[in-house]
């Protein structure tokens, strides 16, 4: 049987772990299909030095060649949503399907790229876009089919999970862990992506659209990173009992969709607590499966390249078969229109974990309680570190309250002269 020809743009990271597994498994993959994946070009601005002997002859000059007639599937791995957006549209005009790991362009473009792609009855692959080599995608869109998902609750950036595991088992700083992470291939080109929660926003919005039916973009995310956490916070956690994540949240509140990433304070007994490294966890709550959970690691180029492999066998299959499905990868895709308004982060309730840099003098707890009872903001427990230094931190775990409220509060806290800098506010994850 004839081979699909896939052309390769980007052969960074992820890029050469695609290259690597379509040399490497090219037996497995063949003998599951019943044909030969044949990568026939590739265009990059670099590349790496490991995988240039497994590319002799396939170098193209310029991206168009990847648009050539003979090319069935282009694989999109530069990244960015300005040239790859451009691209990705030429090939769909040209009855080229596609597969990317491009979160950030689907989180701001989907709706674009997937109409297109419909109207041109072309598929498009995008598994690797949230949490690397976690089938996810396939799971909402398809074992989940016949479910409404309740909620998703889930650690998506490998970047972030690493440096603050790295940070609590190795009490190494923050810098050190986040060179490592980039050293390892897991962060972003740009790594504020991925400190400040930008990342995990990009996936959260596919993961929400995906979710319920709706187009929900990076922008509609609440959005806050992990440049703030202390390793002091990190260790106060532990103590109480918590380990702090970057968490990512969508769920429907009253009709509307709440999406955000914030880092949390999660119980050492939940499995997100427990999810370290560059390992990804995701919890999916629906109505009739109950909770399922996945877990596996959320960036680096094997685990990134096996998900984008994946998408391009399925996408190969559909056109072997003529089936012209697009059934298994255009299923709730973003082709829906922007349905349902988005919680405000304001109007919600939770417990907090609040850091205060305070004066180290007697009666500055009982200014600050006084001030957050005024808001009906109760104390669960309190802790005050450090004696005979002019600053001092103070710890203060709270009863459920508003966030409005507590932002408040704390808008009055920090103008007392007993207040060095701005209060760390991180939320508390205290379901049962
Ligand atoms: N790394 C990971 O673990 C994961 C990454 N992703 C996503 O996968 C995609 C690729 O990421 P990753 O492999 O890490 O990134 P890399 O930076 O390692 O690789 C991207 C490659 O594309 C090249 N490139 C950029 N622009 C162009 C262009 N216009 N023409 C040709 N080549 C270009 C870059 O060259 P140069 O360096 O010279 O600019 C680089 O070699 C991104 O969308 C990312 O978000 C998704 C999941 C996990
Ligand atoms: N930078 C991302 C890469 C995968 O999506 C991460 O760290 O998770």
């Amino acid at each position: 049987m004839e081979s699909v020809n896939v052309g390769l743009l980007g052969v960074g990271t992820v890029g050469s772990g695609v290259v690597n597994i379509l040399t490497h498994n090219a037996d497995i993959i063949k003998k599951r299909l019943g044909f030969e994946l044949n990568l026939k070009k590739v265009y990059a601005k670099h590349i790496k030095d490991e995988v240039k002997p497994l590319l002799e002859g396939k170098i193209a000059s310029s991206y168009e060649e990847l648009l050539a007639e003979d090319i069935d599937i282009v694989v999109e791995l530069i990244g960015g949503t300005t040239f790859a957006k451009d691209f990705i549209l030429k090939a769909i005009q040209a009855k080229k399907s596609v597969a990317t790991a491009n979160k950030a362009l689907l989180a701001e473009y989907g709706y674009e790229i997937f109409s297109e792609a419909f109207n041109n009855k072309v598929d498009v692959g995008y598994e690797a876009a949230v949490a690397g080599g976690i089938p996810i995608i396939k799971a909402i869109k398809e074992s989940l089919a016949a479910n409404h998902i309740k909620s998703i609750k889930a650690i998506v950036n490998g970047t972030c999970n690493y440096i603050l595991s790295e940070m609590f088992y190795k009490e190494i700083s923050f810098e050190k862990a986040l060179k490592d992470a980039q050293e390892k291939g897991f962060a972003e080109a740009d790594p504020t992506f991925d400190i400040e929660g930008i990342d995990s926003a990009h996936k959260m919005a596919i993961l929400s659209s995906i979710s319920f039916g709706d187009n929900v973009k990076a922008k509609d995310v609440y959005t806050e990173g992990i440049t703030n956490i202390d390793l002091l916070d990190i260790k106060f956690a532990d103590e109480f009992g918590y380990r702090i994540k970057l968490i990512g949240i969508t769920n429907l509140v009253d009709g509307k969709i709440d999406v955000r990433v914030h880092p949390t304070l999660i119980k050492k007994d939940d499995i997100l607590a427990k999810t370290d490294g560059e390992f990804n966890a995701i919890k999916v709550k629906t109505d009739m499966n109950d909770e399922t959970i996945y877990i596996g690691k959320g960036a680096g180029s094997l685990p990134t390249a096996s998900a984008v492999v994946a998408d391009v066998m399925d996408i190969a299959r559909n056109i072997k078969n003529k089936t012209n499905l697009r059934v298994p990868l255009m299923a709730f895709p973003f082709n829906y229109v922007k349905k349902r308004d988005i919680v405000n982060i304001d109007d919600l309730t939770m417990s907090y974990y609040l850091r205060f840099t305070v004066k180290d003098q007697a009666g500055v707890l009982s200014k600050i309680s006084g001030i957050l009872g005024e808001y009906n903001i109760s104390i669960k427990s309190v802790v005050q570190l450090g004696k005979n230094e002019e600053w001092v931190p103070l710890i203060v775990f709270t009863h459920k309250a508003r966030e409005k409220d507590i932002k408040q509060a704390l808008t009055i806290i920090e103008k007392l002269d007993i207040i060095k800098e701005n209060v760390l506010l991180v939320r508390v994850d205290d379901e049962e």
